[in-house]
């Protein structure tokens, strides 16, 4: 897709949009609810006309505005949505090998076995769609859309419909199931743990722009404005000044070089940076930072600390430790930092440059936000 536009009513709903799968390559459109992700989708599949900009598949051009574009089932493109239906007078197999009638009966019903076989329901091969559970039929209309071998897959939250434990195993059939057949797959979520799990490269959406495109960890180690750091989940915000190139916390001194002496900067902490230590003594002072609540999450536990400075600062913020870690309330701590895990901004109004810098020093800071979400 180059420059691709579109409005519904004369309301721009997706602007400038430049992105591109490889074969093979699993590509996560991510962004909040109502950013133009299947707007994107639906273009790509040609279920919505190309306004401006264009689009090839394969290298060919298949879409260009105000000109008949190559209709959706001309496309080589499979598609599964949030809710596909399954055609409810057909087997689970003759619903796979629907899209393989130009192929001898027995080649079309050999590959529809091996497909369902990839994705557990071999089994359910004569059963019909309404004797399956919502992840049963999720995982039959995947095999339908891989069945006629498209070179792009177009998945638009296919997951969402299911409860959290059966996502997991669903996504993961899928995400192997992708890989072995080489597809090129466009899949759009408003899920970050989701996109991270399935994607080669995230592209983040934010009102009808890609803010940030790249791998996973390019993403969440070295995100470009604080909309992707705060996307990836809640943070520990502060504001401070830029003094002698650095940013005073409750937490430590924080590297802004390269922003201007004086300024305000925007620090944004991810509570798996905050390394927090029990002390042995000063419990019961309440001008060391201490701990004021511990909650175990499951995998993790959750800290709610109040940090003191060494100038006095005092901030509430959350810290997030692998595992139990249950210190009681009171409890003095010390408090490091784990920099890659720390990024500095520009404050609001003080000037747009992102906070890529040459290296990952270049961009450090601390926060508590979820404006993203
Ligand atoms: N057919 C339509 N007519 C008018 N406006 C539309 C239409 N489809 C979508 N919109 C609007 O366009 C914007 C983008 O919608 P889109 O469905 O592409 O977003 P999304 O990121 O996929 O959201 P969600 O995650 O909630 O599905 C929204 O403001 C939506 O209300």
């Amino acid at each position: 897709m180059h420059d691709v536009h579109h409005a519904y009513d004369n309301i721009e709903v997706v602007s400038g949009v430049d992105l591109t799968v490889a074969p093979g390559e699993v590509v996560c459109l991510l962004g909040p609810s109502g950013c133009g992700k299947t707007t994107l989708l639906r273009i790509a599949a040609g279920l919505e006309a190309l306004q401006h900009g264009s689009l090839a598949l394969e290298g060919q051009q298949v879409a260009a505005p105000g000109r008949r574009h190559l209709p959706p089932e001309r496309r080589n493109v499979g598609l599964a949505f949030q809710d596909s239906a399954l055609f409810p007078h057909l087997s689970v197999l003759d619903n796979v090998t629907f899209g393989l009638r130009q192929l001898p009966t027995r080649d079309r019903q050999r590959r529809g076995m091996k497909l369902l076989e990839q994705l557990g329901m071999a089994d359910y091969a004569k059963v019909y769609p309404h004797m399956l559970s919502g992840g049963q039929q999720q995982r039959v209309a995947l095999a339908r859309a891989l069945a006629p071998g498209p070179g792009l897959m177009l998945l638009d939250e296919p997951f969402s419909s299911l409860d959290a434990r059966l996502r997991d195993q669903i996504r993961d059939d899928t995400l192997h199931v992708l890989k072995q057949v080489g597809a090129a797959t466009l899949l759009v979520t408003h899920d970050p743990e989701e996109a991270m799990f399935m994607a080669d490269r995230i592209a983040l959406m934010r009102d009808g722009r890609i803010v940030q495109t790249g791998t996973p960890w390019e993403l969440y180690c070295t995100p470009c404005e604080p909309f992707v750091v705060s996307f990836f989940g809640e943070v520990n915000e502060l504001q401070g000044e830029v003094r002698e190139g650095k940013v005073a916390t409750p937490v430590g001194q924080v590297d802004a070089s390269w922003l201007p002496e004086g300024s305000q900067a925007r620090v944004m902490i991810r509570p798996e940076a905050l390394i927090i230590q029990e002390r042995k003594d000063d419990a019961g002072d309440h001008q060391v930072s201490h701990v004021l609540m511990a909650k175990l999450l499951g995998r993790s536990s959750l800290l709610h600390i109040c940090a003191h400075g060494a100038s006095g600062q005092e901030s509430h913020m959350h810290a997030r430790v692998p595992g139990v870690f249950l210190p009681a309330t009171g409890q003095a701590v010390d408090i490091s930092l784990d920099l890659s895990q720390v990024f500095v901004f520009p404050s609001l109004g003080a000037g747009t440059r992102a906070a890529h810098g040459d290296t990952q020093q270049d961009h450090r800071e601390y926060a508590h936000s979820h404006d993203g979400q």
